[in-house]
């Protein structure tokens, strides 16, 4: 395991922000800590990087008790949401310095900062000063930073966080191509459960400072441990006393046993999506066809309905 953390509890004055925190990350494995804010996210990470102690438990790096070691002497590189750059160098100079600090040979500098700019394709950008990059630009050249010393673990807060939609779906591809190349065992907090699915290779769910369930995105998505995580990572929808995704949820004009009669809303049209809305008593229920299975049953508002589970479907017993 590269990282282990064991037991940990973190308070801030007297509101318990991490509760009996135990995980354990793979060797080079891609880990996204996925929550609500507030959830305890960042506190977790940085006390993994070792920028806040934890009242009570461990955290072991590569085998080593790094418990009472400070992030320097942990070998972990971070890039924060707001990165903070040195302005007055280039980025050549800003991805070298933590190589130059540590007294290496210039020409190994050299030969590593630039093999770095190529990996997040800076390569053209070497002589320019971080205000004149772009916002994803400047999260790469973070990146490379923070990988020149050659850290054992990579640790990122909401690194795209600050970027709009477009760049942030593009770096997430591109952080997974990176990481497939360099295999640094990689921690990165999200709130984001769209970007935690397409770029991790594990998920750890945390809210109220418990991690609610730990899997691979495929585990988490289609065997959610709780009505909690089975919401965050996806919509749902209420049918019968259980949760349900609206995905999963079968339309039919004929009564049969166990379905739930409903009164249509609305139907709306997305695109390759129709929703039907539909009230179930007081309930509001919901179901997400195709266009071409909508077409099929044709309902309008005020149409009665039939809806169940799909036969395969994953429910769970509403809290
Ligand atoms: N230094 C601090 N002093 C006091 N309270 C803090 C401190 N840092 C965090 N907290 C509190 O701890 C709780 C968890 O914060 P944390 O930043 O870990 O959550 P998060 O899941 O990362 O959320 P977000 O996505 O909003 O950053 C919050 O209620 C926050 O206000």
């Amino acid at each position: 395991m590269a990282i282990e953390v064991r037991d940990v509890n973190k308070s801030f004055g007297k509101t318990p922000v991490l509760r009996d925190i135990s995980i354990d990350i793979a060797s080079g494995s891609l880990t996204a800590l996925l929550g609500p804010s507030g959830g305890g996210k960042s506190t977790l990470l940085r006390v993994i990087a070792g920028l806040e102690q934890p009242d009570s438990g461990t955290v072991r790096i590569n085998e080593v008790d790094a418990t009472r070691l400070t992030p320097q002497r942990r070998n972990v590189g971070f890039v924060f949401q707001h990165y903070a750059a040195f302005k007055h160098m280039t980025v050549y100079r800003n991805v070298a310095f933590g190589l130059e600090v540590r007294r290496r040979p210039k020409e190994d500098i050299r030969k590593r900062v630039m093999e770095l700019l190529e990996l997040v394709h800076l390569d053209q950008f070497a002589d320019r000063y971080p205000a004149q990059l772009s916002g994803g630009q400047r999260q790469r050249m973070a990146l490379a930073r923070a990988l020149a010393p050659q850290p054992q673990v990579l640790l990122l807060d909401e690194p795209f966080g600050a970027l709009d939609a477009q760049v942030r779906k593009e770096l997430r591809t591109w952080l997974r191509r990176l990481h497939d190349e360099v295999h640094v065992t990689t921690v990165f907090v999200t709130h984001d459960q769209e970007e935690a699915l397409d770029v991790s290779d594990e998920i750890v769910v945390l809210a109220d400072g418990i991690v609610q369930q730990v899997g691979s995105p495929h585990e988490i998505y289609e065997h959610p441990a709780n009505p909690f995580v089975m919401s965050f990572l996806g919509p749902v929808t209420h049918l019968g006393g259980h949760l349900v995704r609206p995905h999963d949820v079968a339309l039919s004009r004929e009564a049969s046993p166990g379905a739930t009669a409903a009164v249509v809303t609305r139907v709306v049209s997305l695109g390759f999506e129709v929703r039907i809305e539909a009230k179930a008593g007081d309930v509001d229920v919901w179901a997400q066809l195709t266009r071409a299975g909508a077409k099929a049953v044709g309902v309008q508002p005020g149409d009665t309905v039939y809806l169940s589970p799909e036969t395969d479907a994953r429910t769970l017993a509403a809290a």
